[in-house]
């Protein structure tokens, strides 16, 4: 299992800073949505020629002119970006089409959809499938149940990642499920009084 940490919700310098320190500790960094909106790629265009180590990832939650989006963000030095499951058939055709041309990595954010309208986006058998409870909701979230549930339902649907408040507790039983390739670990890493010491304890708790 891969460990992808979140920065969200900080300045630009503090973003980079952190990206850096989490570079050689864990599998993927995730430059946060937030830190993409608020600075762009122009902003973050040179950090991938500074990593040693991790993948990076914009989560740009692509919606709408993906040919566009997707040739720009991987341009700008990503690994994997993200677009949202519930939109349009045709921006993610364009997304995927896109991330093989460029052979980096999509995923689709499932957020907010229901199991059975997700069945049109097997096609898209190389994509990461992320299971993402929203940041907004107040509802529980229970990863390892909602992963058991996904791959009962689609059992061919081999990458599969879970974000949404994972602390250690989730990440060591999705570790022990052994059905999840990723863990999204926002707040619990990036907030923590010391990121890297934290990303270090998810580390320990994963392999
Ligand atoms: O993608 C995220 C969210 O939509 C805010 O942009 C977070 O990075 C992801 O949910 C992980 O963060 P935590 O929930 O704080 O672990």
């Amino acid at each position: 299992m891969k460990l992808q940490a979140a920065i969200d919700r900080r300045s630009l310098q503090e973003t980079i800073e952190l990206a850096k320190k989490l570079d050689p500790i864990v599998d993927i960094v995730e430059i946060g949505t937030s830190a993409i909106k608020d600075f762009g790629f122009a902003a973050l265009k040179n950090l991938k020629s500074e990593f040693h180590h991790a993948e990076i990832l914009f989560d740009i939650k692509t919606n709408d002119e993906g040919d566009y989006e997707f040739k720009s963000g991987y341009k700008a030095g990503a690994d994997i970006l993200t677009v949202m499951g519930a939109m349009d058939l045709s921006t993610l055709k364009k997304t995927y089409q896109v991330s093989q041309d460029f052979h980096r990595d999509m995923f689709i954010d499932l957020m907010a959809m229901k199991n059975q309208q997700i069945a049109p986006l097997m096609k898209f058998n190389q994509a990461i499938f992320g299971l993402h409870h929203s940041h907004d909701s107040s509802s529980n979230f229970d990863a390892t149940d909602s992963v058991a549930k996904f791959h009962e339902t689609y059992p061919s649907a081999s990458r599969i990642a879970v974000a949404g408040g994972i602390d250690l507790k989730s990440a060591a039983a999705l570790s022990k499920q052994n059905l999840t390739e990723i863990i999204i670990v926002g707040g619990a890493i990036s907030g923590a009084d010391d990121p890297v010491q934290s990303a270090k304890k998810f580390m320990e708790v994963i392999k």
